[in-house]
């Protein structure tokens, strides 16, 4: 096989991810190309977007550049990435979780207030209504863009603090002070980097799978199934986190309202060779217990 490009975000976490996979190609003895993607506009695809079942904003991009054989994989951080992948575009790797809580980082003018009286910066469904269920008298304004970009924002003072995945900070070597926030519930496949590929290439596939870490990739593909089959297409405050512990899974699922005045939330530890379809299984009860009517009351209100 010749020359590996690797396609990825311009952002420094998308480069730093895309590094990680770079060295392990390297290992393996590929040749290797990063491939930033900025922006591939009006490449000409001869179908619109949606007949190739293109939907991230994330990801559209790399969708597009992988279609046209720019690149030959795509690094993502897989919560980025939408449950339904494009025609033709398959996950084929997963990197070894690291770290896949969020995190609190304040403003460092702020003076040390509780919990219960921060202003908070995110533009995240999730973590709003998380945070909310806890205390909710809590004021929220949102905030876009990188790492870097949102801890500038934070210093010009928009917020006392934001909700960081633990992940991108460590990723990025930040020397930030954090905490531990105990109540929140990681996106589902947060702290994870994934590897895309096409379906009919006929080696990368094989190639991709011998440096997927196979743990990640079972508790991923739980928490993957457990929002795809809540979701249905609609982005919903939703948490899922499932961790191997003597070979056994633990499993934490959640589905608040908007306000998070209305949560459903299960956990549950079963075996883990009957791993396969346990998410749909865990979120059809979820949907029984009352979140199919949470989630017709979220996707009103969006
Ligand atoms: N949507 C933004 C995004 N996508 C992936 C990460 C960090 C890496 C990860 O958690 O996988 C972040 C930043 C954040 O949530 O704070």
């Amino acid at each position: 096989m010749n020359t590996i490009k690797i396609g990825t975000r311009n952002s420094p976490l998308a480069l730093w991810q895309a590094h990680q996979v770079e060295s392990k190609l390297q290992n393996l003895g590929f040749k290797t190309e990063i491939v930033p993607i900025v922006s591939s506009g009006d490449k000409n695809l001869n179908q619109p977007l949606y007949a190739l079942g293109i939907t991230g904003i994330f990801t559209k991009d790399l969708d597009i550049a992988l279609l046209n054989n720019d690149i030959d994989i795509a690094v993502h951080s897989l919560k980025d990435v939408p449950t339904q992948l494009p025609n033709n575009i398959q996950i084929s790797a997963v990197l070894e979780r690291d770290f896949p809580e969020d995190v609190l980082v304040r403003n460092n003018d702020s003076e040390p207030l509780d919990l219960e009286v921060l202003k908070i910066a995110t533009s995240s469904l999730r973590r709003r209504a998380f945070w909310l269920k806890e205390f909710p008298e809590t004021e929220f304004t949102d905030i876009r863009g990188n790492v870097q970009t949102r801890l500038k924002k934070l210093d010009d003072g928009i917020a006392n603090a934001t909700l960081f995945s633990l992940a991108g900070i460590k990723r990025m070597n930040l020397d930030l002070n954090y905490e531990q926030i105990p109540f929140m519930l990681q996106a589902p496949s947060q702290g994870v980097v994934a590897i895309a590929s096409k379906n009919d290439n006929e080696d990368l596939p094989s190639i991709l799978k011998s440096i997927s870490h196979k743990e990640t990739e079972i508790c991923v593909t739980i928490e993957r199934e457990f929002l795809k089959t809540l979701e249905g297409g609609c982005t919903a405050p939703i948490g899922a986190k499932a961790e191997m512990i003597d070979g056994q899974i633990r499993f934490l699922g959640r589905l608040c309202s908007l306000d998070g005045k209305n949560c459903i939330e299960t956990d549950e530890i079963f075996n883990w060779n009957d791993y396969e379809n346990f998410g749909e299984k865990i979120a059809n009860k979820v949907l029984e217990n009352g979140g199919k009517e949470l989630m017709e009351e979220i996707k009103k209100s969006l």
